[in-house]
């Protein structure tokens, strides 16, 4: 429904407005069952329990594609990814990347919610039950799922099957999604600014740990006053920026000492991809093995690490699913998974060197 007044001063610039199921409809004809269920319980636990240090033991690692644009691709990927957590689970804890919800520098393909279709149909209904599916399917393998919550509503649609979730670059001093990472049921990392500035995601974590009332949508997808308790599991996530990478041990120090200052755990995640790696998944792989060396030479800190990974190495322009290279990314460059299960076994041999130390 419009709003237009009879003087026709509202609206000026709508173009349409389509009805949408409410969440607990799409929630009733995907519902979670208790084995996946489980699994999202045990992921969130796992991963709160990396970042707070209370497992300082093992290493959290947020890994797989940029975006999800082909369900297929996802599960073939979802299933070796399982494998490999499985075999390395004494080392690490590892989430695999879902990410539906795409924020874009200006313009450009928002996602596999926004855009089921990959042909600017915007096809929202599909694109919500697409995207629990493919959770649904990952969760089947055993595998956790990680995901960015960008639009405020979405999260009522998936966020049940989500063990960890992120805010990121360039939403985490935004007081709609502070609020959000607030009620959210699983650990959520912060950012640190476009600009490299990692004030505005402290900051954030402070924020979205406190109870906060806004305005949001409830189950019936009726507009509502919601409230929340605060999220104590919000961490910082160095992703780098235009001012250069921020992985290297003198931006992790400054980092560990601010978050002491805010009387936060002395625990962040690594992004190597993003402005670590300048978008080069070539590049990636270095920073990985770069915090690899580090993690087993016994430096302390580094709770987690982001990669950014799929079937095959690269990216390609987003379009129609026919017209697309299988298994490749349609937006950041990611690293081919061959090369990904070698660094996964880089990493699990670092942890295992680190503990010696
Ligand atoms: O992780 C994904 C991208 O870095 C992010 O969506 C921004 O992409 P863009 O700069 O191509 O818009
Ligand atoms: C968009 C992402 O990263 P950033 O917010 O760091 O650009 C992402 O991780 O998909």
């Amino acid at each position: 429904m419009r709003t237009t007044t009879p003087l026709a001063t509202g609206d000026l610039r709508i173009t349409g407005i389509r009805p949408l199921d409410p969440p607990a409809a799409v929630l009733g004809e995907l519902p979670l069952d208790e084995a996946r269920a489980g699994v999202v319980r045990e992921g969130r636990r796992q991963a709160a329990d990396i970042l707070t240090g209370a497992d300082d033991d093992r290493l959290l690692v947020l890994v797989g594609p940029c975006s999800v644009h082909d369900p297929a691709a996802a599960l073939d990927y979802a299933r070796r990814l399982a494998a490999v957590a499985a075999e390395l689970r004494d080392e690490l804890c590892i989430v695999m990347r879902v990410y539906f919800e795409k924020p874009r520098t200006t313009l450009g393909w928002k996602g596999l919610i926004n855009d089921p279709h990959l042909d600017g149909s915007h096809d929202v209904s599909h694109g919500l039950r697409l995207a629990r599916g493919v959770l649904l399917d990952v969760l089947a393998t055993g595998l956790p799922a990680g995901c960015e919550f960008l639009e405020p509503v979405s999260p009522q649609y998936i966020a049940d099957t989500v063990s960890w979730g992120a805010i990121g670059a360039r939403t985490p001093e935004s007081q709609v999604h502070r609020q959000l990472a607030s009620g959210l049921s699983m650990p959520v990392g912060f950012k640190n600014a476009m600009d490299g500035d990692v004030r505005p995601a402290l900051d954030g974590c402070r924020a979205a740990a406190g109870e906060h009332t806004f305005m949001g949508v409830d189950g019936s997808g009726s507009a509502s006053i919601v409230s929340t308790a605060g999220n104590p599991d919000c961490h910082l996530i160095l992703r780098g920026g235009r001012s250069g990478p921020n992985h290297g041990p003198a931006p992790v120090r400054s980092a560990l000492d601010a978050l002491a200052a805010a009387g936060m755990p002395e625990r962040l995640v690594i992004d190597a991809s993003h402005g670590n790696s300048g978008k080069d998944h070539l590049r990636q792989a270095e920073v990985v093995r770069e915090v690899a060396a580090r993690i087993a030479g016994g430096e302390r800190g580094i709770a987690g690490l982001m990669i950014e990974s799929f079937l095959e190495p690269g990216r390609q322009e987003p379009g129609p699913l026919a017209t697309l290279d299988y298994g490749r990314s349609v937006t950041d460059a990611c690293i081919g998974w061959p090369e990904t299960d070698a660094l996964l076994h880089e990493l699990a041999a670092a942890v295992r060197g680190g503990r010696s130390r």
